[in-house]
């Protein structure tokens, strides 16, 4: 796991060690690193450095300082080194290192200020860091050189990942201290491309991080294990509620993604159209037909099966079906562990949530959810701070929330988030969330209810890491749809 920080996390760990006159000693290593990644990008750009040309965007904080300090050791190393003056005022030391190294400082109206900017092979943004509040007027840059941001993008939000309307996509963010939150969750990557963390020895004076990014690594550890003596019960028993008249193939894309997950057992709740499918689509998948008994803890249930199952998926393509829906309601009362998504999240509730539920809405699903729960709040309230408005409905339902979006980000009602950024948009496909449910739900169905809730969210990350590996790989090959996820999804477990 990668911990990442909010903007104003970083500044409270740089605080005690500003106090103590480190500040300088930071800038420099912030610098340093700056300034390296810089070389190499003009090595891979231009296959040399001596003679190349680097601008920097320069605005009054100490973000520009880092540039000033970074393009001055350029100017050393032969690159021609611009600086570009956005403010009355800038960092004063790093601009009198510039012009003492060899570079230059221009007005940024300038004729010469143009010219450099057009003529530049790297461009170094440069302008706001973490003091920013909101963007500020930057000038173009040339489609063909390279950007890197210096901390962040300037005008991107460090914590949200919200960004104001004039932030320079770049190629490349040179992070200093620790990672950043913003540039991993909203717009965040969109606009940080690459990101490198340059260590600037911040080490203890870092609390708890703001959230946690996915890893391979976290996702061998959250997985279940299999037991030599297993049984296909042991392995855990799914009780898929998908389908209807209107969407069958819901059903078809999560029971294979399920049993291609490794479910012990997949038992799909369905009817007509969906069951026959089923039969011929899914061969693993054993059927039951009808309404689930309203009270399946009771007797009764021991005869048909039902008693075995350890999980629910729930809401894949069920729709307005009735017959579902009741399902889906009668399912929730058992209290196993259960990942809702779709047509079933308007059955959990607030009060209905638990330690072992997981909900997957998308945008408008979550809106919907935290309206429910009597929070006020607009689908642009949660694209300018998405991990604040998830966490909030973790808490709501005190459940574990998936939030799938270009970055997923899964909170648990204990307050810790997860982010997974192994992704692709070619996963936004019809079809892509219903598989995410039947890998979600396979892994539930092994689910020790005993271990903690932020286990379970761990759990979500890591199925979400798969998902979108399981992306990555097909997009390497073609374009592709939800059925070779589904046909493909456990390919990264093997
Ligand atoms: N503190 C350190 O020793 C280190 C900091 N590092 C780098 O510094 C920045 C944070 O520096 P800071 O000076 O606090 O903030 P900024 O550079 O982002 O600039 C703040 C400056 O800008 C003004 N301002 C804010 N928003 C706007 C706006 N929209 N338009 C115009 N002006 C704006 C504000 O009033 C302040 O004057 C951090 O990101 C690092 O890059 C290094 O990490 C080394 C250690």
């Amino acid at each position: 796991m990668i911990p990442a920080f909010t903007g104003e996390q970083i500044r409270a760990a740089e605080a005690p060690l500003l106090e103590r006159g480190e500040g300088d000693r930071l800038m420099a290593k912030a610098a340093y690193g700056l300034a390296q990644h810089t070389l190499r990008a003009l090595r891979e750009r231009n296959g040399r450095t001596y003679g190349t040309r680097v601008v920097a965007l320069i605005g009054p904080g100490n973000n520009g300082g880092d540039a000033l300090f970074a393009l001055a050791k350029l100017a050393a190393r032969g690159v021609a080194a611009h600086a570009i003056q956005l403010t009355q005022r800038i960092h004063e030391a790093g601009a009198a290192e510039l012009k003492r190294a060899g570079g230059v400082v221009l007005e940024k109206d300038s004729p010469e200020a143009q010219r450099a900017i057009a003529a530049a092979d790297v461009i170094i943004d440069a302008a706001l860091g973490t003091g920013a509040t909101g963007g500020m007027s930057l000038p173009e840059v040339p489609r063909d050189a390279r950007v890197i941001a210096c901390d962040v993008p300037s005008g991107l939000h460090a914590g949200t990942g919200r960004v104001a309307p004039e932030t320079i996509r770049a190629d490349l963010t040179v992070t200093f201290g620790a990672l950043k939150s913003g540039l991993v969750v909203g717009r965040g990557p969109e606009y940080a491309g690459r990101v490198e963390v340059i260590d600037i020895g911040l080490g203890d004076h870092l609390g708890a991080p703001d959230l946690y990014v996915v890893e391979s690594a976290d996702v061998v550890d959250a997985l279940p294990r299999l037991e030599r003596n297993a049984n296909k019960y042991s392995r855990g028993v799914l009780g898929l509620v998908a389908g209807s008249a209107q969407y069958p193939g819901a059903a078809i894309l999560s029971a294979r993604a399920a049993v291609n997950a490794g479910v012990g057992m997949l038992r799909t709740i369905a009817d007509g159209l969906t069951a026959e499918l089923l039969a011929t689509e899914v061969p693993e998948s054993v059927a039951h037909h009808g309404a689930l008994p309203a009270n399946l803890n009771g007797s009764g249930s021991r005869d048909n099966g039902l008693s075995r199952i350890t999980a629910w998926a729930l809401g894949p393509g069920i729709g307005e079906d009735k017959q579902q829906q009741a399902n889906v309601e009668s399912a929730l009362k058992t209290g196993l562990p259960v990942v809702a998504d779709a047509s079933a999240l308007p059955y959990v509730t607030p009060s209905s949530g638990g330690s072992h539920v997981v909900l997957t809405p998308h945008l408008g699903e979550l809106e919907r959810m935290l309206t429910a729960a009597g929070l006020r709040v607009s689908r642009d309230d949660i694209e300018a701070d998405p991990v604040r408005w998830a966490r909030w409905a973790a808490v709501s339902y005190n459940s574990v929330v998936l939030f799938k979006g270009p970055s997923t980000i899964v909170c648990s009602p204990e307050g810790f988030t997860w982010v997974n950024t192994n992704s692709t948009p070619a996963l936004a496909t019809a079809g892509s969330g219903d598989v995410l449910t039947g890998l979600i739900g396979a892994l539930l169905s092994a689910w020790d209810t005993q271990r903690p809730v932020n286990d379970l969210a761990k759990l979500a990350a890591a199925a979400a890491f798969l998902h979108g590996q399981v992306g990555i790989d097909l997009e390497r090959r073609s374009s592709f749809g939800a059925t070779a996820l589904a046909e493909h999804i456990g390919s990264p477990l093997v």
